[in-house]
């Protein structure tokens, strides 16, 4: 494979961002890309794939090319790291001059032999996810740092899963069909350039994350909140889900985040939803009691997604943990207030701590606040087991 200077350049250019200036992978790959225009859809696919390469053994490439990196030159021989091991044949550059697989060898058995090395995970973080999942963390570790597949979900008010099928077949995007209204992408492929996509037909939502919205048993005619709407994965999911009927409120502090929401559902053909930023605690407490169904998709460490935000990893820390787990339970208990007599509420994350997880719902229904509710259902998803994003999702009900 022929390599060019420039497209190293974009990814050491990425790569100190990320590490040295806090930006998200993601943002940061996206301005980069943007900032030239000229690339082709190769180039611009090698300096993702390579960045976010990088960016998940970034522990184990630091410690074999000799150091945390502090110049973008040190980024560089990162990227000479993670392309030698990639089975590449280095280009005889000056900055990758003393790069060679015969050295990387003789340091890499020793490296793999520790788990924080080999993959590439801050100390602290592996220690509380063994103390959390026991032997399932090993796993679940491994499992979370290969590449996550492509499901999308058919959006049932405007196909089925098969017609979706169909019509990205037209586009030459072979889909295998999952469970319910998800398919799973064979070959990766840029989905939002089909016409299927501008037309609404699906939306791109793990297979874990799609268990969320189903198991709040919404119906139509219903008023449902989905109080942590972010950008609505899961709102469209549930509007779906209810056939554009009753009311669909998608709660969110930040606005911005339902304005996304918004040109979402006008292209997914959503009509029965009201987006209502959460200026005030007034917002929630004049919804007190009034609620059918209520889902809490609440803000959680990320750990069950770290596949496809892998800097996730080097951004957390424990007291951000700890924040993330006291605004959980406080959401847990002010919020189910929304919730009627006989309603039901669904809780979910995208983490793989129980402290975040079953451990945060046993805390509520033993809590005052947790007084009339009943643990309905609760489910834990793994990587290595399902095969998907790591996700927890319960349902409980309130009494009559
Ligand atoms: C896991 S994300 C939601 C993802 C979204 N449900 C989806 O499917 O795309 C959690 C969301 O909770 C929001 N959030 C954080 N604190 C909140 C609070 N106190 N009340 C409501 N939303 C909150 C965040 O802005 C974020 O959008």
């Amino acid at each position: 494979m022929k390599f060019y200077p420039a497209q190293v350049d974009a990814i050491a250019e990425a790569l100190q961002n990320i590490f040295q200036n806090g930006t998200y992978a993601d943002r940061e790959i996206a301005r980069i890309l943007k900032a030239d225009k000229r690339r082709g859809s190769k180039d611009r696919a090698f300096i993702a794939e390579h960045t976010y390469g990088v960016v998940r053994y970034y522990r184990l490439y630091a410690h074999l090319a000799g150091g945390e990196p502090r110049e973008k030159s040190d980024y560089w021989r990162l990227v000479g790291v993670h392309l030698l091991l990639q089975g590449h044949v280095l280009p005889n550059w000056r900055e990758f001059a003393g790069l060679n697989m015969a050295d990387l060898q003789e340091d890499l058995g020793a490296a793999r032999a520790e788990r924080v090395l080999r993959e590439s995970i801050p100390d602290w973080l592996d220690e509380l996810g063994e103390q959390q999942l026991g032997a399932d963390w090993a796993p679940t570790l491994t499992a979370l740092n290969e590449q996550a597949p492509v499901v999308l979900r058919a959006n049932r008010l405007k196909a089925s899963p098969t017609e979706v099928q169909t019509a990205l077949a037209a586009d030459g995007i072979v889909t295998e069909l999952l469970d319910a209204d998800a398919l799973r992408v064979t070959e990766r492929k840029n989905l939002f350039r089909t016409q299927a996509f501008r037309d609404g037909l699906f939306e791109l939502q793990d297979f874990s994350s799609q268990q969320a919205a189903p198991a709040l048993e919404a119906e139509p005619g219903q008023l449902v909140i989905d109080a942590c709407a972010g950008a609505g994965g899961k709102t469209l999911h549930l509007a779906a889900l209810m056939e554009n009927k009753g009311r669909l409120l998608s709660l969110d502090i930040h606005g911005w985040k339902l304005d996304e929401l918004k040109r979402r559902a006008r292209r997914a053909g959503v009509t029965n939803m009201e987006p209502r930023p959460i200026t005030s605690t007034k917002i929630t407490k004049r919804l007190t009691g009034k609620a059918d169904r209520v889902l809490l998709d609440v803000p959680c460490s990320g750990l069950g997604v770290l596949r496809r935000n892998p800097d996730a990893k080097w951004k957390l820390y424990p007291d951000v943990i700890d924040r993330v787990v006291a605004e959980q339970a406080d959401i847990l208990s002010r919020y189910s207030r929304m919730v009627k007599p006989g309603g039901k509420l669904v809780y979910a994350t995208c983490s793989v701590l129980p402290r975040e997880n079953e451990q945060q719902v046993a805390q509520f229904l033993a809590s005052d606040a947790g007084r009339g509710w009943t643990l309905e259902y609760s489910q834990s998803y793994l990587p290595q087991r399902d095969g998907y994003d790591g996700f927890f999702v319960s349902r409980m009900s309130l009494t009559e």
